[in-house]
């Protein structure tokens, strides 16, 4: 460990550190030595038990330890103590000390009423150029990048719904800052005193002001599918289709919706421009963690964002770019819907192929949580919370679609006779015309595109982005449809409702477990997960729940901070056998919604073995030309998207303020100028920063965040650190559900929280997989931690379902009254 560690926790030792009792594991006394780790005492323990101590045993000979039964496990402290930390607030919609010119101050209803007016023509106006640009012909391509990105951020028809009724409060207010000439700084203010209600907007966003929660909602001990009814009395926190909130104000040019201008008043420059001029193609490998922490990343970012985009009337996607790659005439793009990215004309890879113009279309709108007038609010199409909406669906059409309706269990795509679930994939989905074929091309494989190879139908929309992302969804399937069988045999009187809530309660349990037992502390580091208090407990019930506290997932963390995972991707995919070497490995730009490979039989499990064994690459400006140069490539043009420029422009899209006031909220210090950032970034990037950027005052938050040096003992810089943790920590506390709080309707018991415990991803990959042999903690290079072992061994424990053999609670839900 470094010397900066001690101060804090050796020293202080006997103040920070609460004894914890062993209660989890049946550990007998160890026959065995375990030396002192950071000064502490430690104990023998499955080895996943020791995440946050990752580092200090590594450096420490000798902690390699026999568990009870003789199986290999790791010595390492208890978790340290759990501070109680704060969380940020959102910012009022006005913020004090603003005063009001005269003319702002005097906006009435009946202005705000003409405004409406003329925001409802606007949409008309849209619908109308919408068919004006069918008849023209000017559409999405099949096949083409733009259309595999619609597919990523499809619009459901209730998120379209949502986004039109929204459009006509933000071209409300739009129409109104023209109208007054509302500074931008007083637009907040100016508008906040208007609540749609009051107006001619009253019949909009209904879906937000008239949400109910029946009695049995409440205390059911089951999630709604769509996270409604998790808080008693803010019924649609954390419900699907509903708005990000903010950690600072939104800065939009206009103080509405017009993407953020340079300090000087100028245009910002060019996404691609800032990509290219920052990112390069380096492979940086980490030493000690696998790709599957990026998987498991995106497996998270799935199920707690999407964000659609804004479509056509008839759901058809937007084009915001000629076929030929030109920016389109001014009245094509009059809908307001594009923002597309100007390629620069030396642009050293995008000019080769004549492309001036990088497709980009606004996400979709929200219904504002206050029900007031202000600045655009953007859509979260999935549940906020971490409740593996990806898995069930984030509403109860998608969840009944996915359901066999027989023993709980969820539909398969059935790869071998009855039995044996782990040979199942996931089922269909059904096609539609702008889709690229879900098939790898002949050229590709030397054979006939297969009849029976489909994309897969999951609770969110893009299991198939790469082969990897299906591979994690196809284990939690899975191991839902696993849990199903045993608790049937456990409980045979058990109806399907009742096999499937159950199931679903203890995955998600599962699933969050493994997030902050073995995910987080990689992440974000130990010190920040006891300084806010994000470890989990080993023992006991948590008391972390706050009923003011609303979990919604963060602007920042969306367009900006989780999109770290990006500079993880490795450029290639791996097939690895279990002897741990490389079979085969995959290019990305082929594999983008072609899930082909995982229909031959025994490639799942290379997959698996992959994920375990390839390093991922660091948190830094490189990223894989997979990414920035070939996304969503349509097969054989030679060029895709750049996600780099994607997310640069997603975070003006969202009215992300610039870096440096996220490095000011942060308690990173903000930087006056450009050698300010010295602190936390290269001299050599500040020159590139420097060469692209005007103003230090410029900077987008996403690339300065991947360009900041790691905080201690985290994977990523401090200011992404800090919109993390605070993301993780509303997630946690102000989900009612969360699975370590006692006294909630759906409180577990001691009993069952404490095998909840026992769940290791690795667990889930063994139980789940044709791998026999697996490192026990899947997320650290198996070089480095304790060896790969049988999945027969208890280094890898086992949940046992036996506490699930008595109804867990029958006397408190409405749900066992007949809600369902
Ligand atoms: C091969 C892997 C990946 C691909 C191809 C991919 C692709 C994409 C694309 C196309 C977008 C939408 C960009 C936009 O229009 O704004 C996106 C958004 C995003 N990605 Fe990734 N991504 C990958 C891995 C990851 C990982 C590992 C993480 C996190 C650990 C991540 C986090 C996010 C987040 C948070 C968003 C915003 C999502 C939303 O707004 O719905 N991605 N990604
Ligand atoms: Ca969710």
């Amino acid at each position: 460990y470094g010397p900066s560690l001690r101060p804090q926790y050796v020293v202080q030792d006997t103040v920070y550190y609460r004894r914890v009792p062993p209660p989890t594991y049946e550990v007998k006394e160890p026959a065995y030595y375990c030396p002192n780790v950071a000064g502490l005492e430690t104990r023998c323990r499955p080895t996943k038990d020791c995440a946050v101590w990752y580092d200090e045993v590594l450096a420490t000979p000798s902690t390699a330890c026999k568990l009870s039964d003789g199986n290999p496990g790791s010595c390492c402290p208890d978790l340290p103590f759990n501070f109680k930390g704060m969380t940020f607030k959102e910012p009022p919609a006005c913020e004090g000390g603003v005063e009001l010119d005269e003319h702002a101050g005097c906006l009435d209803v009946f202005s705000v009423n003409a405004a409406a007016d003329a925001g409802e023509f606007e949409l008309r106006l849209h619908k109308e150029t919408a068919k004006r640009l069918k008849e023209k012909n000017v559409v999405v391509q099949a096949s083409s990048p733009r259309a595999t990105h619609a597919r990523f951020s499809n619009p459901s028809e209730h998120a379209r719904q949502v986004t039109n009724e929204a459009f006509v409060g933000v071209h409300t207010a739009v129409v109104l800052v023209k109208r007054f000439k509302i500074k931008t700084e007083q637009v907040g203010c100016a508008l906040h005193r208007f609540k749609l209600s009051d107006t001619d907007l009253t019949e909009k966003c209904t879906t937000v002001s008239k949400a109910h929660c029946s009695e049995a909602k409440l205390n059911s001990p089951f999630r709604m599918i769509d996270g409604s009814c998790n808080n008693e009395r803010h019924f649609i926190w954390g419900r699907a289709t509903t708005q990000y909130h903010r950690m600072l104000a939104s800065h939009y040019a206009d103080g509405v919706w017009s993407p953020r201008v340079a300090k000087s008043g100028n245009a910002l420059p060019s996404a691609r421009l800032v990509s290219t001029s920052l990112v390069r193609d380096e492979d940086q490998p980490s030493e000690s963690t696998t790709i599957w922490f990026m998987q498991y990343g995106q497996f998270i970012d799935h199920d707690i964002v999407s964000t659609p985009e804004m479509s056509n009337e008839d759901g058809t996607p937007v084009t915001c770019c000629s076929e030929d790659g030109k920016h389109l005439e001014n009245e094509d793009r009059s809908h307001g819907k594009c923002l597309p990215i100007d390629v620069p004309v030396n642009d050293p890879f995008f000019a080769t192929f004549g492309r001036t113009c990088i497709q980009f279309v606004r996400a979709g709108l929200a219904c504002r949580t206050d029900h007031q007038l202000g600045h655009a609010a953007q859509l979260n199409g999935n549940t906020h919370f971490l409740d593996l909406s990806l898995v069930y669906g984030s509403d109860d059409k998608t969840a009944g679609e996915l359901r066999t309706n027989v023993s709980g269990e969820l539909n398969v795509t059935l790869k071998q006779g009855k039995g044996s679930h782990k040979f199942d994939l996931l089922p269909p989905l059904d096609g539609s015309p702008l889709h690229a074929p879900c098939t790898l091309p002949r050229e590709l494989t030397g054979i006939e595109p297969p009849q029976n190879v489909r994309c897969f139908k999951a609770g969110d929309g893009r299991p198939d982005v790469t082969p990897n992302m299906a591979t994690s969804q196809i284990v939690f399937l899975r191991e839902h449809n696993r849990l199903t069988k045993e608790l049937a045999q456990l409980n045979p009187s058990w109806d399907d409702e009742r096999l499937y809530q159950e199931a679903r309660r203890i995955l998600i349990a599962q699933a969050q477990h493994i997030t902050y037992n073995e995910w987080l502390p990689i992440l974000l580091g130990r010190s920040k997960m006891a300084q806010l208090g994000l470890l989990p407990l080993q023992s006991g019930f948590s008391t972390d729940y706050d009923n003011h506290l609303n979990p919604s997932i963060l602007s920042e963390f969306v367009a900006a901070a989780f999109r770290f995972g990006h500079s993880l991707v490795q450029g290639k995919a791996l097939l690895v056998n279990e002897q741990r070497s490389v079979e085969k490995d995959i290019l990305l730009r082929q594999h983008f919604f072609k899930p082909q490979t995982l229909y031959t039989p025994g490639n799942l499990e290379k997959y698996l073995v992959g994920l375990a064994t390839q390093p991922t690459q660091k948190v830094d400006l490189s990223f894989t030309k997979e990414l920035t140069e070939h996304l969503f490539e349509e097969t054989g043009a030679g060029f895709g998207l750049d996600l780099v420029a994607l997310n640069i422009q997603r975070g003006r899209d969202f009215g992300l303020r610039s870096y440096n006031d996220y490095r000011e909220l942060c308690g990173v210090g903000r930087a006056t100028n450009f050698d300010g950032l010295v602190d936390l970034i290269d001299p050599v990037i500040i020159q590139r920063f420097k060469a692209v950027y005007n103003s230090v005052d410029d900077i987008d938050l996403f690339i300065g965040g991947v360009s900041e040096a790691k905080a201690e003992g985290a994977y990523v810089g401090p200011t992404f650190q800090c919109i993390l943790a605070d993301q993780f920590l509303k997630l946690k506390r102000g989900d009612r559900h969360f699975y370590d709080l006692g006294g909630q309707p759906s409180s577990f018991t001691q009993e069952q929280l404490n095998e909840i415990r026992k769940t290791s991803l690795a667990r889930i990959v063994c139980d789940n997989s044709q791998v026999n042999d697996i490192q026990p903690m899947v997320f650290k290079m198996p070089s480095t931690i304790n060896p790969v072992v049988s999945c027969q061994s208890s280094s890898i424990p086992r949940m046992n379902l036996r506490p699930w053999q008595e109804a867990s609670k029958p006397e408190t839900g409405g749900y066992y009254g007949g809600y369902y």
